[in-house]
């Protein structure tokens, strides 16, 4: 859903942070304190109704944040209206999932991530962190009917057009002042996700925790498919190594290879590892985390990417940075992983920035798990990591700011 210009005029590339001194501004203003939205929850598929485009251009009228917070407003009238609105949504094909799952990969059932984990009680969780939610519902993916494969790239075409549709909701909820969060479906979508992100927030950083670098160009991926290739679309250094990809012509690079940090890592592919190198992106593998400690290692990801300057974090977390024991229901696990102390560790100091823009959560395949107990066990780990990057603390308040190593001894021997 496309931004009225004269909105984003007035909203800083911040979340939260509004300019300008006209009517329109105390308006917003007014209405944001009686309906604060913090978070949003946006994950494929969004009903793409005339619902919305009205609700778009009555808030522009008024001048509010963007159309996600008079949607607080009017929604809860209308509750009915926008959930039998969303039935005869289905585009294209009888599947109201999308499928970019099938689209993507040929392990299908990453589409069915995002219900699992809204099943898992993530609205539920985050409600009790003092946050108003706000469930924007399932963004509709269509598969185009002739979308022949590029080079051995499956489905171009449609993903690329599910993630311009993504990339749209995501750079309008930014711009409306909302904490955002992306649930998966794959890593593919993150593409789209960061793309609109930096839409609005040129300036950015991005956290990458994930067990696969997912720096594939369509050149050097040995499998084709485009879940392994997200962050080369992102990447201004790997501009020209790029191949121009069908459904891709939208994307223009936006991301320096400095702005980026990987955790997690351990399943690197040989052209990937050639990547890494030669652009000096800073990556903590497995083996880096096991050498360091994740505490290091977070001050040293933070430091490298905040020193400079305080920025917006777009954290892309996918659950297979994670143990297999931990999130088996994935579809490329990889022995190794990260502990669940681990995991949370990383969201915590996340949190502790107070940068935290947008989040996405990604590769959560039902289909996959040998059990339910399998599936159920991933989607409420993949709930507790959604939730600490949102501030859920494991002290039951506030964490203070992370001591350094020497702070820890003297309070020790204190
Ligand atoms: N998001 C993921 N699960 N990525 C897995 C990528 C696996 C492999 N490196 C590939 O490019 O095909």
């Amino acid at each position: 859903m496309k931004e009225p210009e004269h909105i984003k005029s007035w909203v800083l590339p911040w979340p939260g942070l509004l300019t300008a001194n006209n009517w329109r501004t105390s308006m917003s203003e007014a209405l944001s304190e009686m309906f604060p939205t913090n978070t949003v929850v946006v994950g494929p598929p969004l009903p793409p109704s005339s619902f919305s485009l009205t609700l778009t251009m009555f808030s522009s009228f008024l001048g509010v944040r963007g159309f996600w917070i008079i949607d607080t407003v009017i929604r809860p009238f209308c509750l009915t209206c926008w959930y039998s609105l969303r039935k005869p949504w289905k585009l294209g094909r009888p599947n109201p999932g999308g499928q970019l799952g099938k689209a993507v990969q040929k392990r299908r059932g990453v589409e069915h991530g995002p219900k699992a984990i809204r099943d898992a009680g993530l609205i539920e969780r985050l409600s009790n962190l003092d946050y108003p939610v706000h469930d924007f519902g399932d963004l509709s993916f269509q598969n185009l009917d002739k979308d022949e494969p590029y080079m051995q790239v499956p489905f171009p075409r449609s993903v690329g057009r599910a993630n311009k549709l993504l990339s749209e909701a995501v750079g309008s909820a930014v711009a409306s002042g909302h904490t955002t969060v992306m649930l998966g479906g794959d890593h593919s979508l993150a593409i789209g996700s960061v793309e609109g992100h930096a839409r609005q927030c040129p300036d950015l950083c991005l956290i990458w925790v994930d067990a696969h670098a997912d720096i594939n160009t369509p050149l050097t991926s040995p499998s084709g498919n485009l879940h392994g290739q997200s962050v080369a679309f992102m990447l201004k250094e790997l501009q020209n190594k790029m191949p121009e990809l069908p459904g891709f012509s939208w994307v223009k690079p936006f991301l320096s290879a400095k702005d980026l940090v990987y955790i997690g890592l351990r399943d690197v592919d040989p052209g990937e590892y050639d990547i890494l190198k030669e652009l000096g992106i800073q990556c903590f593998t497995m083996r880096d985390i096991d050498r360091l400690g994740i505490q290091r290692v977070m001050e040293v990801t933070l430091d490298h990417l905040l020193s400079r300057k305080q920025r917006p974090i777009h954290l892309s977390f996918d659950i297979d940075a994670m143990d297999p024991s931990l999130a088996p229901a994935t579809g490329t696990p990889v022995n190794g992983g990260l502990t669940y102390r681990e995991g949370i560790w990383i969201t915590e100091e996340i949190h502790n920035t107070g940068l935290l823009s947008v989040m996405d959560l990604v590769e959560v395949n039902p289909v996959l798990g040998a059990s339910r107990e399998a599936v159920e066990v991933t989607a409420s780990l993949a709930v507790d990591i959604i939730a600490s990057s949102l501030g859920q603390s494991r002290q039951g308040g506030p964490i203070a700011q992370t001591q350094t190593l020497k702070d820890d001894t003297e309070q020790l021997r204190l």
